[in-house]
């Protein structure tokens, strides 16, 4: 049984269906059957009044099936909406005969109902329906969509965008996918596409088992919009990497000493730059670290004699400052980069990875750690790596190259490959940022945090506050993953709080309120 966190590839939800249907648990006849069931469970839930949407009149549903097993779902789906007195029209992409198995099976059954019509470039000119059913590619989408397929798209794009409603004009209220909107890469989230292509996205999608990448990265949560993960029966965990998505956690500070919350050491930036590594230092304390010390330059001391009063001052100028420092075992994680400056991370970064101890490395600690001959030499284990897009083109520009690369096989390369490739070649947890963060380590666990929902968090020192509060858990004695994680669940919510207009300032005031609901 899944638990609705579990995020699955393809090749994982492929495996697991053909170990069912091994078992003899199943066959693929039933599973389809499942899946169509579920999609019209999930219409009549969503839309209830469409069951009769005007006195004496069916509701009208176009369903559009490929020429795959998506497509055998769709037929399903056709029969027993047209059992529910639905008016429904199905219309094909390519030729029955070459329908797989069951997916034709189902295609009979319904020409036992209905008709089957062609989907032609400009077919959708006379759609008019309250549902229309995309089931033309789901996950076995392997290669972009031909040109000929790109004015059927247009088609049933103005069909979908049409706001005219004339008795003439094509008009649909509502797009339905199946597992994935058509034209998406159910492990990427990415348009399989030669050149940009219109896809009309879904107001509702149902997928089978479990979520897949696609759903919550890229162009997946714009496309996909409500997801409905239906059980179908598929067993178990699928072999292979456990991927979850994070959506909740639990953080509880329990009673001790401050020093049992362990020191945090921030270390900040020259005169004027010092805001950033305040903001994390903030950060930290908010989530419960003991203790938490700022260390700027001794130049630039006076321009942190401010509140937080909670906040520790300590100059240090240089490497052996700071390995003086660290010989006071009760520090237990450090935060180099935010408002740093390249030159003096680069100073300060052997001594920090001579200690061994647990550290964000973000903002200029990633372009000194880029700079070396050897970046990921002598990474304690501890280390969380903190880059957004820009400073993991920095560290890992061959990933990069083959992520930014125009995607045009399935499964294409995601965010998720790309983190999860960085965290083995470093041997440390990194936290690849976003509106679609996924956290990695190098024991090939990931999760993918999806936050769309929040563009203002896309605001100047967000990342810092970030680094800070990961660095608290890590202070803590959080293990790197979780603390990532967490403090990534927690700094979303926190801004989902607070609401637009949000300064990164506001960020570390809001921790305590989503703590409290955490706890
Ligand atoms: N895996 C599972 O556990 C289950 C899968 N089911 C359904 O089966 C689907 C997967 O079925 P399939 O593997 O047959 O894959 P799809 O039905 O997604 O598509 C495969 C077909 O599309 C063709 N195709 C791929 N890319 C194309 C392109 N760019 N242009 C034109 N044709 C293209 C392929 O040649 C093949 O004929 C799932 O998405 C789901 O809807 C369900 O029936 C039940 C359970
Ligand atoms: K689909």
């Amino acid at each position: 049984m899944f638990t609705g966190r579990e995020v699955s590839t393809t090749a994982q939800m492929r495996a697991l269906e053909t170990k069912a249907i091994q078992d003899g648990r199943t066959s693929g006849l039933e599973l389809m059957e499942r899946a169509g069931a579920a999609v019209v469970a999930a219409i009549l839930c969503k839309w209830p009044n469409y069951h009769r949407h005007s006195p004496g009149l069916p509701s009208r549903a176009i369903v559009l099936c490929g020429p795959g097993n998506n497509g055998g779902d769709g037929f399903v789906v056709a029969r027993l909406l047209a059992g529910r007195g639905w008016k429904v029209q199905v219309d094909l992409l390519g030729d029955p005969d070459s329908l797989p198995p069951d997916a034709r099976t189902n295609h009979d059954r319904w020409r036992a109902i209905g008709p089957v019509g062609r989907i032609t470039p400009n077919g959708a000119e006379c759609y008019q329906a309250e549902v229309l059913v995309d089931a033309l590619f789901g996950i076995g989408l392997s290669r972009p969509l031909a040109n000929s397929l790109w004015n059927v798209f247009d088609g049933i794009y103005d069909a979908v965008h049409s706001s005219s409603g004339g008795p003439r004009s094509p008009s649909v209220d509502h797009v339905v996918a199946i597992d994935v909107p058509s034209g998406l890469c159910a492990d990427s989230g990415r348009l399989l596409a030669e050149d940009d292509l219109t896809v009309w996205g879904a107001d509702l999608t149902v997928t089978f088992g479990s979520l897949k990448p696609g759903h919550l990265m890229a162009d997946g949560p714009d496309l996909c919009r409500d997801v409905v993960v239906a059980d179908i029966g598929l067993p178990g965990w699928p072999p292979g990497p456990r991927i979850h998505r994070l959506v909740r956690g639990k953080i509880i500070k329990p009673d001790g000493h401050k020093y049992d919350h362990g020191h945090a050491l921030i270390l900040a930036g020259p005169s004027g730059h010092g805001g950033a590594a305040r903001l994390s230092a903030r950060a930290a304390l908010r989530m419960g670290a003991g203790l938490v010390t700022v260390c700027p330059p001794q130049a630039a001391m006076p321009d942190h004699i401010r509140p937080p009063d909670a906040l520790m001052l300590r100059p240090v100028d240089t490497a052996e400052d700071l390995g003086k420092l660290l010989e006071d075992s009760r520090i237990t994680a450090l935060c180099l980069g935010p408002g740093c400056g390249v030159d003096r991370a680069d100073l300060l970064l052997e001594a920090l990875l001579d200690s061994g101890r647990a550290a964000v490395l973000d903002a200029d600690a990633l372009t000194a750690l880029s700079r070396r001959p050897n970046p990921f030499a002598g990474l304690p284990k501890g280390c969380v790596l903190t880059p957004h897009m820009g400073e993991f083109a920095r560290l890992f520009p061959d990933l990069a190259e083959r992520l930014n690369a125009l995607p045009t096989r399935g499964p294409a390369w995601s965010k998720l490959d790309a983190a999860r490739a960085a965290a083995a070649r470093s041997g440390v947890t990194i936290l690849l940022k976003g509106p679609d963060s996924v956290i990695a380590d190098p024991d090939e666990r990931a999760n993918i945090h999806s936050a769309f929902d929040i563009p203002w968090l896309a605001t100047a020192g967000a990342g810092d506050v970030l680094a800070g509060m990961v660095t608290g858990l890590l202070a803590r004695n959080f293990q790197p993953f979780d603390a990532a994680g967490m403090a990534t669940l927690i700094h979303a919510r926190a801004a989902r709080l607070f609401g637009p207009g949000l300064i990164a300032d506001d960020l570390p005031d809001m921790i305590p309120a989503v703590l409290r609901n955490l706890a």
